[in-house]
């Protein structure tokens, strides 16, 4: 018999029991009075009288009629970016997130062998992250693709992995009434019983019931219809609210026509200044507020994603599972009291018991911008008295126009009096020199230059700027610091170091979100007056939505997917 059946049986005492408080049983929707008991990380039972559970070396928690509750899953982010989670998981859990599904974009440009670096970095946290393999590099639809054949056969092996949960998220664009690179991918996918995770940002009709062939899940209704028209489709719906979007009033919206079984909660990414509020709680906490029973919300932070990504012993407290267990000390405002991940206590009075640990990264992560550094780099032969230029329409979507930029000395100058400013993306990998400088207008930087090598789904650095010294500057000096953001003006006016590949700081969270308040202040003080323009700005080489963005050798218009030049 094994140690979880002796509890079970009350033939002897738990490592752990949570007593006293109404736990929730995901599968049936509701609480019952009922201890939690756990043994060697897992629960053994949950007995109604856990009497026989406590001996004395057992830790009792005393829930007092408090929620009890599985550890939230947040279905689906980005931790390769932006932090080193390494020094930033112990929010997660203050926030009762314990499991956390991750694209792996950012470190997947370092090839597989980035990936496997992703996952030795988070293998030992006391928060379970499981990865999803990108398929970006396999992409051809705008440029070549990144990833050799060698490479992409790597990535399929990785898909064995039991922490690979499936494939990230695939532009709809990439796939849908074409073929696709990625093909082999999804079948090794369909094969092993993993979960493809669409991204059907504007994508409908027709297009969606084909797309709807090829993914699993889809973290992009951002309307009630968007969310039936999933559903109809059999695509798991992943409501969303972080840092990027919140789209939870669309799922409470469509609440009434959908199983909350069909439906995941996510943060689809969650930056350090707003990590340091929380994490699944406020996703949870949002959907309840948003008129989503607490049973189900809960349940989709919990159960859903646990099955729909096959972690088949997490998502509920059932004897067998991992004890992953959390008490609320306000339901409905989903305050997070005690955290229990893996048996383990690790918060306790709303405040972490474990804390950062520092971690060494290969070389090759130190040492990943390579990039042109002369205001040459930026040139652009005046040929033509209009060019295209990205519109900032907010967040992440982008316009197109045409403007009129300044020209002096046989080429097109930025023009920042009329709001005309130069956008570039430059290749940062060692062996290319591809890059692309266009335009940008509705940023309204009136001087200087912001870089950055958080560049979306690309392993680019993007530089915008008023003038092309500047932009020379603040690239040189994302490139001295082996990546980040820069702001020049004259000299560096701020700065935040992303170290780790050129994608994450590896300072402490609060540390980073302090200098990313630095970044933008030296925007805003520049004129910048739009809403979150570090987004903006890291999004301008983002084909994920149907718009006009920047790609190494052209514009991408992603609508007509193709690459377009200056005109
Ligand atoms: N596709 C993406 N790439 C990088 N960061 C993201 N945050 C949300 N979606 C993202």
């Amino acid at each position: 018999m094994n140690d979880l059946q002796m509890v079970a049986l009350g033939e002897a005492s738990a490592d752990l029991v949570v007593e006293g408080g109404r736990v929730l049983l995901p599968e049936l929707g509701e609480f019952q009075s009922r201890a939690v008991a756990v043994v060697n990380n897992r629960v053994a039972a949950l007995p109604a009288d856990p009497e026989s559970a406590v001996g004395p070396d057992t830790e009792v928690i005393h829930a007092d009629g408090r929620a009890v509750v599985p550890g939230f899953i947040d279905a689906h982010t980005h931790l390769d970016l932006q932090q080193c989670y390494e020094l930033a998981y112990h929010y997660s859990l203050e926030g009762g997130t314990t499991t956390v599904i991750s694209e792996c974009s950012g470190f997947g440009s370092f090839g597989p062998s980035g990936i496997e670096e992703f996952l030795a970095a988070t293998a030992y946290l006391p928060v379970t992250v499981r990865a999803t393999l990108p398929p970006t590099p396999l992409f051809d639809t705008f440029e070549p693709p990144a990833a050799t054949d060698e490479e992409a056969s790597e990535l399929l092996d990785l898909l064995a992995d039991d922490r690979v949960v499936g494939v990230g998220e695939s532009g709809w664009i990439h796939a849908v009434g074409r073929d696709t690179p990625a093909e082999a991918l999804y079948e090794r996918a369909g094969e092993v019983g993993k979960p493809v995770t669409g991204h059907a940002a504007g994508c409908r009709g027709a297009d969606l019931a084909a797309f709807a062939s090829i993914i699993d899940d889809d973290h992009e209704a951002i309307t009630r219809e968007g969310v039936i028209e999933r559903a109809e489709n059999g695509i798991h719906v992943v409501g969303r609210c972080g840092s990027v979007r919140d789209d939870i009033e669309a799922l409470a919206a469509a609440i009434d026509r959908v199983d909350p079984a069909e439906c995941s909660l996510s943060s689809d990414g969650v930056w350090p200044r707003d990590l340091t509020d929380g994490h699944m709680d406020r996703v949870v906490r949002r959907a309840i507020e948003a008129g989503i029973e607490p049973t189900d919300a809960i349940r989709m932070a919990t159960l859903s994603p646990a099955q729909h990504f096959g972690l088949s012993d997490r998502g509920s407290l059932a004897p067998g599972n991992v004890a992953d267990v959390v008490v609320l000390s306000d339901l409905e405002g989903v305050r997070v009291e005690t955290v229990v991940s893996g048996g383990e206590v690790v918060v306790r009075n709303g405040s972490a018991t474990v804390g950062p640990r520092n971690r060494e990264y290969p070389p090759e992560f130190y040492d990943s911008v390579s990039i042109p550094t002369d205001p040459g780099a930026f040139s652009t032969p005046a040929d033509g008295d209009w060019v295209r230029a990205i519109t900032l329409e907010g967040g992440l979507l982008t316009g197109e126009q045409r403007v009129s930029p300044v020209v002096e000395g046989g080429g097109f100058r930025p023009d920042p009096d009329g709001d005309v400013l130069k956008a570039a993306l430059l290749d940062r990998r060692a062996d290319s020199e591809g890059g692309f400088t266009g335009f940008l207008t509705g940023l309204g930087l009136e001087s200087g230059a912001v870089a950055t090598s958080l560049a979306w789904e690309r392993p680019g650095v993007i530089v915008v700027g008023a003038d092309e010294r500047e932009m020379a500057r603040a690239a040189a000096r994302v490139a001295g610091m082996g990546g980040g953001w820069a702001v020049a003006d004259g000299e560096i006016v701020a700065e935040l170091p992303l170290r780790v590949g050129g994608l994450c700081s590896d300072l402490d969270v609060e540390e980073t979100a302090t200098l990313t308040g630095t970044v933008e202040s030296a925007l805003r003080a520049r004129g910048v007056g739009v809403d979150r323009p570090l987004l903006a700005i890291q999004t301008l080489s983002f084909p994920g939505v149907p718009a006009l963005k920047l790609s190494f050798s052209g514009y991408a218009d992603v609508r007509a997917r193709e690459l377009v030049g200056l005109r």
